[in-house]
């Protein structure tokens, strides 16, 4: 049984289903959304909604808000409960193959702990995704993970190179009902502004190479995209040593690297613009 699973008790008006952990303390939202800045005019999308413990809240800034949620039982409450407010849609879907919004959007959300990667990376992993934040509640563990200096994973490395990703604060398991078995995290994101199409793209192939070979001397993994001397002078102004094995490299320097390749490549300044 995963550890999301293990709960200390389930009250019987709530469907038996794994994962299902309602929000019950309204500091919490309130964080939660007050974090998330949305406002008359933003779009937000929360996944799995529940009983309605942060789309009330979203919906009272102004924001127009797409609840999606999987369970009928709670489509039905969320669609009474919010049947007067014209900003809020709910939507019964599949969090992990719900259409997501093409213009720019926000995601609060209390999710499912045993989806989370599958959440993230269907919010994080396309080049081309529209979401510009989002205020998640995630086991603190996985929280960790996500926010590690030298993640584990490329495809974490991935996201931490377009996106700010922290921990904003630690969230006791007297907060939900029923209560999990381990703390939870608000994960704050934040899409990174200054971060261009090109210098993401670089940043890509750094880490793949990073996650390749991670034994590998970086200057063989910089000496591959640049001239042996620009690669030294690029190691020498971020402060790495050139023998010291790619994986010591922590994701945040690797796009500084990519950042100084891609303005080495940029004949005009303009072209570059993120
Ligand atoms: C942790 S609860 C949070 C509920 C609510 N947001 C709250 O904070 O009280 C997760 C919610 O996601 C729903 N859910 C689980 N799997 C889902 C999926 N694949 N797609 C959409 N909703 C899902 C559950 O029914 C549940 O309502």
């Amino acid at each position: 049984m995963p550890r999301h699973a293990r709960t200390k008790h389930r009250p019987s008006h709530r469907p038996n289903h794994a994962g299902i952990h309602l929000l019950r303390d309204p500091s919490v939202s309130r964080r939660m959304v007050r974090s998330s800045g949305s406002g008359p005019g933003d779009l937000v999308v929360e996944l799995g909604a529940g009983t309605g413990a942060l789309t009330g809240p979203l919906a009272a800034t102004g924001a127009r808000v797409i609840a999606v949620e999987r369970h009928p039982r709670f489509v039905a409450l969320l669609e009474r409960r919010f049947a007067a407010e014209p900003g809020v849609r709910v939507v019964a879907a599949d969090a992990r193959t719900v259409m997501l919004p093409r213009r720019s959007f926000a995601v609060v959300a209390n999710i499912p702990y045993a989806i989370s990667t599958a959440l993230l990376r269907r919010l994080l992993d396309p080049e081309e995704t529209s979401i510009a934040r989002a205020d998640l509640l995630v086991e603190w563990g996985f929280a960790k993970r996500m926010t590690a200096t030298h993640p584990r994973d490329l495809e974490v490395a991935w996201w931490q190179a377009r996106f700010e990703l922290s921990i904003s604060g630690r969230v006791r398991p007297g907060s939900f009902d029923p209560a999990p078995s381990v703390d939870s995290a608000h994960l704050v994101i934040r899409r990174r502004a200054d971060v261009s199409r090109r210098t993401a793209r670089l940043a890509r192939r750094l880490l793949q190479e990073r996650y390749r070979s991670p034994g590998r001397p970086t200057r063989e993994v910089l000496g591959a995209h640049v001239p042996k001397k620009r690669a030294h002078r690029l190691m020498t102004s971020t402060g790495i040593d050139p023998p010291a094995p790619a994986a010591t490299v922590p994701t945040a320097t690797w796009l500084a690297l990519a950042r100084d390749l891609a303005a080495d490549h940029r004949p005009n300044r303009d072209r570059d613009a993120p």
